[in-house]
């Protein structure tokens, strides 16, 4: 089967920029996106700002009609209720979000989030018609004990236990080690893991939905290394986090097509 997936940069902001520094910053990343549109105009950009720049993330993507996408870096597996400082997919939706970052390994560590919660985040997310952004990895030392491809296979298989139909899914693979600490994988690694993921994609969810499926790499992602993973079969884009907000870098990132050939 010929699919063809849209690459997609997503710009993890986490816990950066208010919403009036994310007004000004989302201006100037549309401005140096527009600059150079005939580079990245087949590919998908994605912001992830905070929940309190999403309203204003909105006005500007309306107002401006800006070729932008836009999400969430987390949702509650509840509707809505008793559940104080929990945000409910309905209300990201009414936002405007098309999309959601689920089981960031952040979550998993400082909220200790395990396997069968954020399977309820990534049900949750698509009853409301958020499209997850499932992120699974391997630590440094399930590497060393398991190999690479074990311990997400195993968390991407928990995350979907119970996900019927045909999904519209994307899938970050982020090995922790690689997270933040300027060491990221090889392009040779990341696709070993992807081919790993998207082979249980379709054991999950039959061929159809492994061959749309998006798989992102992150991890240490910037515009010298971008090129490598983006030449690999089976990586549809990256889940970007520091670089993702500095404008130059995160939009030289969304033009990886100027380095591919080099
Ligand atoms: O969500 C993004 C990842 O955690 C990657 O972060 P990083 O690009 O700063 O390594």
């Amino acid at each position: 089967m010929v699919t063809t997936r849209t690459p997609l940069m997503a710009g993890n902001w986490k816990m950066n920029l208010d919403h009036l520094q994310a007004i000004a910053f989302t201006q100037k990343l549309a401005w140096a996106l527009k600059d150079a549109k005939h580079d990245y105009d087949d590919v998908e950009v994605a912001i992830f700002p905070p929940y309190t720049a999403l309203r204003s993330v909105q006005t500007l993507v309306d107002a401006d009609k800006l070729s932008l996408s836009y999400g969430a870096q987390d949702v509650s597996a509840h509707d809505s209720g008793a559940y104080t400082g929990e945000i409910s997919g309905a209300f990201l939706s009414a936002l405007g979000c098309k999309y959601v970052i689920l089981g960031h390994s952040e979550r998993r560590t400082l909220h200790a989030e395990s396997d069968e919660v954020v399977g309820s985040k990534v049900k949750a997310a698509l009853k409301h018609g958020l499209v997850p952004v499932l992120c699974v990895g391997e630590t440094s030392e399930d590497l060393e004990k398991f190999g690479a491809s074990a311990v997400p296979v195993a968390q991407l298989k928990a995350a979907l236990d119970g996900v019927e139909g045909t999904p519209d899914l994307v899938v970050a693979y982020e090995p922790v080690w690689a997270i933040g600490s300027g060491q990221a994988a090889t392009p040779e690694q990341a696709q070993t893991v992807a081919h790993a993921l998207r082979a249980a994609l379709e054991e999950l969810l039959g061929e159809e939905v492994a061959a749309a499926t998006r798989i992102l790499y992150g991890g240490s992602v910037k515009s010298d290394n971008i090129a490598g993973f983006m030449r690999e079969p089976d990586v549809d884009g990256a889940l970007i986090g520091g670089a993702s907000l500095k404008v130059d870098e995160f939009s030289a990132i969304a033009r990886f097509r100027q380095h591919v050939g080099s």
